[in-house]
């Protein structure tokens, strides 16, 4: 099963990011949410050095909730019964998703001002 061809490998990762669309809807929110601060960006013609931070950004938080996902639904599988180290490793996979989010919107603000004041 390892070393697969690369094109396979990567109709497997479309396959989840499809399937996060599918079932999670935190997922399908950020990515809306990332296609209107991508439109936002090329309205307001911000550099081309922001936007590439801003698309960093976009990416890490869509890449943390598909981990997110991907962990929880195999934890739900393997183990459906409550458990205190099951609420922490989702909770730890929870918070990597919000650090990401927090970083996303501190840099959204960072560019405004460099990009609008004159601080
Ligand atoms: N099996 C479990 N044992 C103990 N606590 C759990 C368990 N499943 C969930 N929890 C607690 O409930 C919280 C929410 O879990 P859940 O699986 O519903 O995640 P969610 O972030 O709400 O998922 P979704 O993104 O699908 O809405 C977890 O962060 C954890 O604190």
């Amino acid at each position: 099963m390892k070393n697969r061809p690369l094109w396979e490998r990567v109709r497997f990762a479309l396959c989840g990011v499809k399937e996060a669309c599918r079932r999670e809807r935190s997922f399908r929110t950020q990515g809306v949410i990332a296609m209107l601060v991508v439109a936002g960006f090329l309205v307001l013609r911000v550099s081309l050095i922001w936007f590439a931070i801003a698309i960093m950004a976009i990416a890490l938080v869509l890449a943390t909730e598909l981990t997110n996902a991907a962990l929880e639904a195999m934890i739900d599988r393997l183990h459906p019964e409550r458990h205190p180290e099951i609420r922490a490793a989702k909770d730890m996979a929870a918070g990597s998703v919000l650090l990401a989010g927090v970083a996303a919107v501190v840099v959204g603000l960072l560019m405004l001002i460099s990009t609008y004041s004159t601080w």
